[in-house]
């Protein structure tokens, strides 16, 4: 049985819905809670808490009598960093007096912050501890990195992220969070957080076997186009996302699907951040059962009622590798919390076929051959 500092905090919890925690957040809050606090390491699959058990510690250690930043949270993108900031005002319904404050593009501010948890994309966080000086970096207890390993692995990312670990106060409770980190992430992050308990999964157990996972052979893009014509008339039920590897292929896709009569939302790095959350909305408010997006929703975005992925390009890297950490959080969109979720890839000749193969051997499950015409089954078998 936890000791909650806050009992209002378990009212928010219960308040949500939540009456029974996952693995990750049975494994993960005696530690990030107890006293003194420790740092943490964790692994745990996509869509299985992991957010509302690093919520429910950030909340937790916030002395509201003190009228600065504490808590410093980490995330990769603006959609991610919003919608992390929803799951703090859902837990903490009941503890008016925390202040949140969100460090993205848009948000400016011009003094020196009063907020008790700071909440943001890497860049803006730098701008305001060093740059501007909102708040002091020396006085944070508790620093959240939300998709740590690509926070602490991806170009773009890692200086700034450690730039900020290094500022940090010592006694600073450290906790990592990500569904995929690769061998040599983990051994960095462990060098950068020396005293870590860490969790973390076995290579099998990192894909969910609620996400059955297909592939659909495809003679040439127009095969694939009609495949994903196809795919739009079976689903009925729940809604879809679908990744494509660049900017101009989601365009492309979106405005012949809108062309065709269909009404699909599109989400890119082309939008604006205000325009990218609107579409977001939309989608989660489900006035489109579609959503052609890229890599930048493959990870963290929690939409309950997404049923299907499809990869209409698999995921590369920059050297055409595959990029499995990326395909497990895209395929990781559905299938939420236990839910049954399905994850189509197509297929258009060998090279993406021997990605494919590559993809399936690394996580050692099953990605079944499927035509075209049995999808609608498929889809009302899963999740019908
Ligand atoms: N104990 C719980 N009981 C019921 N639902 C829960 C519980 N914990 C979290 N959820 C719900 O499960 C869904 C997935 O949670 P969350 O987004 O925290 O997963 P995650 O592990 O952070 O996923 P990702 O790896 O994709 O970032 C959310 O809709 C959340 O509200």
């Amino acid at each position: 049985m936890l000791l909650f500092r806050r009992p209002e905090l378990l009212k928010g919890i219960y308040a949500m819905g939540f009456n029974t925690p996952s693995r990750i957040q049975e494994s993960a809050l005696p530690i990030l809670l107890g006293n003194p606090p420790q740092n943490l390491i964790a692994q745990s699959q996509s869509g299985t808490g992991k957010t509302a058990a690093f919520v429910l510690a950030m909340l937790s250690r916030v002395d509201t009598s003190l009228k600065y930043p504490q808590i410093l949270c980490l995330s990769p993108t603006y959609e991610l960093a919003v919608q992390t900031g929803e799951v703090i005002s859902q837990m903490g319904k009941f503890c008016p007096e925390i202040q949140v404050v969100f460090a993205v593009r848009g948000y400016d501010i011009t003094d020196k912050l009063t907020a008790h948890i700071i909440i943001g994309t890497p860049g803006k966080i730098i701008d305001w501890t060093f740059r501007h000086k909102f708040f002091d970096i020396s006085k944070i207890k508790v620093f959240v990195l939300d998709e740590a390993d690509v926070m602490i692995a991806t170009q773009g990312y890692h200086d700034l992220s450690i730039k900020l670990h290094r500022k940090l106060p010592t006694a600073c409770q450290k906790m990592l969070f990500s569904a995929t980190y690769e061998d040599n992430v983990m051994r960095f992050a462990e060098k950068l957080i020396p005293d870590a308990t860490i969790l973390r999964l076995k290579r099998e157990e990192e894909s969910l076997d609620n996400i059955k996972q297909f592939y659909i052979e495809c003679k040439d893009s127009n095969e694939k186009y009609r495949a994903i014509a196809n795919i739009y008339g079976a689903i009925t039920i729940g809604q879809a996302m679908i990744f494509c590897q660049t900017r101009s292929t989601a365009a492309w896709l979106s405005s012949q699907l809108t062309k065709d009569g269909h009404a699909v939302a599109l989400l890119s790095g082309d939008l604006t951040v205000d325009q990218r959350i609107a579409v977001l909305n939309r989608f989660r408010d489900a006035h489109e059962r579609i959503l052609i997006t890229t890599n930048v929703m493959a990870r963290g975005i929690d939409v309950e009622q997404v049923t299907l992925v499809v990869n209409y390009d698999l995921p590369m890297d920059m050297n055409k590798k595959p990029d499995c950490e990326t395909y497990l959080h895209r395929i990781g969109r559905t299938g939420r919390f236990g839910k049954a979720g399905i994850a189509f890839n197509l297929v258009d000749g060998p090279k993406p076929m021997k990605i494919l193969k590559q993809i399936e051997q690394h996580f050692g499950k099953p990605i079944l051959k499927l035509d075209a015409e049995n999808v609608s089954d498929i889809i009302h078998y899963t999740v019908g």
